[in-house]
């Protein structure tokens, strides 16, 4: 460490909480990117969070732009949120039969998503992009999927092949325990490369089922799909009678109100959702053209099921926070984007003041900072960033009171209660961090 001040944080507490956890769960974690393996150190352990805050079990607060990985967009415990879930609660934790809060939230998530006609809710990210794709090879009657390198889906057997997030943190690209023969029917492309997507489907065209992408990559750090990507993913898969997946387990109500499928104006056949569908509770969802939909048991043969899908406080709190985003409207996307930018804006700055190469990309409530000259367009730049200056970097801000991702290859985000204050704090944060990097 340089020059500057550094706000040593306190640690003993997380310390120790961290050991005992070692012992007890694989890495002392349920989900391997909260490890802070990528970056060094000890994860600091959560004790409450606050609108744009995040406290710790030492004491330190910290600005938040984590925010549980995307789904808080409406920050920490937002109070009419708290208040949706609580109520639900003191009704019944789950019933197992319907409940009208299903038939709500499937009403609302309809009238937002443009391509979504009818929608299945699961219980995360991974759920629905497992289903999704069960669906198109049984819509299609064809084995194979087509992914991004890069681009993560969850955890489902044929989407962990060149998958990003803390696959590519952790450099396995293919996980033992998927069988060969899984890994075989999943094929994958460079993102923003619509060329190597004809050729895949001028070989295998007739073996395709779908393509699944992100369509703003959020798993390799923050990557914009090129103009014309998604409309020509679009027209090559009408072309080949494959159908177009949207993964917008991140970019849903997170890049513009109705995804980036309503940003970029164009309709996938399927949708995939998660995070911020349930503000911080256990949420995914599928959907897409009735057509397509009446495949799925009880209406048709495509068997998925959940004991806790639907769930009342899961769909209370998803409701509850798309009907707030769905009252802010597109005001509220800009002045996230905003705040994204200028955040951004910073960072490069300060990076060409030091000579370090920096760049960045703001987009609705998401954002990415790459240690890179930029642009970055696809898994091979982003691989390429310098990840050892990101986890200096990583820690200087946190010493400064700012919570980043803990790994180069992830997205930032911002939340609906981040205001300028925060905005000016973290400016400051990067200007003294950056003095020490
Ligand atoms: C685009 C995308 N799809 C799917 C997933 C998987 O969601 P989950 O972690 O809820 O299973 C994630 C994130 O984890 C994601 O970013
Ligand atoms: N961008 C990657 C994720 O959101 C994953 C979070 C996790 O696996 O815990």
């Amino acid at each position: 460490m340089g020059e500057g001040i550094v706000m040593a944080l306190k640690q003993a507490r997380s310390q120790k909480a961290y050991e005992k956890a070692l012992s007890l769960m694989p890495g002392g974690v349920n989900s391997p990117v909260r490890a802070f393996r990528a970056v060094g150190g000890t994860p600091f352990f959560a004790d409450h969070g606050e609108g744009p805050y995040l406290y710790d079990i030492d004491g330190n607060r910290y600005i938040d732009y984590l925010m549980s990985w995307g789904p808080l967009i409406w920050g920490h415990a937002h109070p009419e949120i708290v208040r949706a879930v609580t109520e639900a609660a003191a009704r019944g934790m789950s019933f197992g039969v319907p409940t009208e809060w299903e038939t709500r939230m499937a009403e609302l998530v309809i009238s937002l998503v443009p391509s979504i006609e009818v929608v299945r809710m699961v219980n995360s990210g991974t759920e629905a992009t497992m289903s999704a794709l069960r669906l198109a090879r049984a819509y299609t009657g064809r084995p194979v999927i087509v992914k991004f390198e890069g681009c993560y889906h969850g955890h489902a057997d044929s989407l962990l092949v060149k998958a990003g997030s803390g696959v590519a943190t952790f450099g396995l690209p293919d996980s033992p325990g998927v069988p060969e023969a899984t890994a075989k029917t999943t094929l994958t492309a460079p993102y923003n490369d619509l060329a190597a997507v004809e050729s895949l489907f001028a070989a295998h065209g007739e073996r395709i089922a779908a393509v699944i992408v992100e369509p703003v990559a959020g798993n390799m750090g923050c990557v914009l799909p090129e103009p014309g990507f998604l409309a020509g993913l679009r027209a090559l898969t009408e072309r080949y009678g494959a159908l177009l997946i949207f993964d917008e387990v991140m970019t849903g109500f997170r890049v513009a109100l109705g995804g980036a499928q309503a940003r970029f104006s164009v309709r996938p056949d399927l949708t995939t959702l998660g995070k911020v569908i349930g503000a911080g509770m256990p949420v995914g969802a599928y959907g897409g053209r009735r057509e397509i939909m009446s495949l799925i048991a009880p209406d048709g043969p495509v068997y998925q099921a959940g004991t806790l899908s639907g769930n009342p406080l899961a769909m209370a709190a998803g409701w509850t926070s798309l009907s707030m985003l769905a009252a802010a409207g597109d005001a509220l996307y800009e002045r996230m984007e905003r705040y994204g930018q200028a955040l951004v804006d910073a960072f490069v700055a300060l990076g060409r003041r030091k000579g370090i190469p920096t760049f960045g990309v703001a987009v609705g409530g998401m954002f990415g900072l790459f240690f890179h000259e930029g642009p970055v367009t696809d898994y091979a730049a982003a691989k390429a960033c310098d990840t050892r200056m990101y986890a200096r970097f990583f820690h200087a801000m946190l010493e400064e009171g700012v919570a980043l991702a803990p790994s180069q290859l992830e997205a930032g985000f911002l939340s609906a209660v981040h205001t300028e204050a925060e905005l000016a704090e973290t400016v400051a944060a990067l200007e003294r961090a950056f003095a020490r990097l």
